[in-house]
């Protein structure tokens, strides 16, 4: 498990970004943190997985964490068989190629890694970071997958056992997930709705919606408060109904 005891960051002598964070991810749970641009996740996920300090609190993690980062270094000289290997030696796990491959990995395995495709390169920072036996940081993990390893990659964080702290801008549904929410979106207005179905890309690009997440055929959306009759009434000219309204 992971506890962070009320963290605050700030860069240098900039404006706090985080204050006061307290989170604990237990082993099989998975916790989704939410807010929008600047809100501070990517900056908890770092400090979650140990590569960034805080300024105050405490953190204490497990001894076998992987990392996946919200962009892939663009300079990794290996192949991806080759990177799979080194980060596995490095972090004391097995090299899992059968992640790679059960993830859908379409590609020469032995060819340098700056000549993947955007998913392609996903999937095998993937698969380093799901051999981890405590803990998982993933930072948008479904960035560049394609629907199928979409779901696969899902099926493998709520099914692994293991902590996970995840960030997911596309709100895929994760059953049994639980959110915590960061910066704006604490003052946000939380919408509930209904029959969304296939139109959960529609409602999440309206107008003030800080965040927004698939819940069965729902959707659980936070919005500014300035917004809320906004997104409600074009929520449901788009067909969905309203199951609640908090703020
Ligand atoms: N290395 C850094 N140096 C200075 N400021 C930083 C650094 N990293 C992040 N910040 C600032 O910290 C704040 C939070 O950034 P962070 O990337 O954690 O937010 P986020 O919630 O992940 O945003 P997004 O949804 O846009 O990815 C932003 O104002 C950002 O400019």
């Amino acid at each position: 498990m992971v506890r962070l005891d009320r963290i605050g960051k700030r860069y240098g002598r900039g404006p706090w970004v985080l204050r006061d964070v307290s989170l604990t991810v237990a082993p099989g749970e998975v916790v989704v943190a939410s807010g929008g641009n600047g809100a501070g996740k990517s900056t908890l996920l770092r400090i979650a997985a140990g590569l960034t300090r805080p300024t105050s609190g405490r953190v204490d993690r497990p001894a076998s964490v992987g990392y996946v980062p919200e962009r892939f270094p663009p300079d990794v000289r290996l192949s991806a068989r080759g990177y799979l290997r080194h980060l596995a030696a490095v972090r004391g796990v097995p090299a899992r190629w059968d992640l790679v491959e059960a993830l859908g990995f379409v590609g020469d395995p032995d060819a340098p890694m700056t000549t993947l495709s955007k998913g392609n390169t996903q999937k095998v920072a993937l698969a380093q970071a799901l051999a981890a036996r405590d803990l998982l940081v993933l930072d948008e993990p479904w960035s560049g997958l394609d629907a199928a390893a979409g779901a696969v990659l899902a099926d493998l964080v709520t099914a692994g056992g293991v902590a996970a702290l995840l960030t997911d801008h596309h709100g895929h549904d994760l059953p049994g997930a639980r959110e915590f929410p960061l910066g704006a979106a604490r003052g946000g207005v939380v919408i509930e709705l209904d029959r969304v179905g296939g139109r959960f890309d529609d409602v999440r690009s309206l107008d003030g919606v800080l965040a927004a997440r698939a819940v069965g055929g729902g959707a659980r959306v936070e919005v500014e408060p300035a917004f809320s009759d906004l997104v409600l009434a074009e929520a449901l000219r788009l067909g969905c109904s309203v199951r609640s309204v908090r703020s």
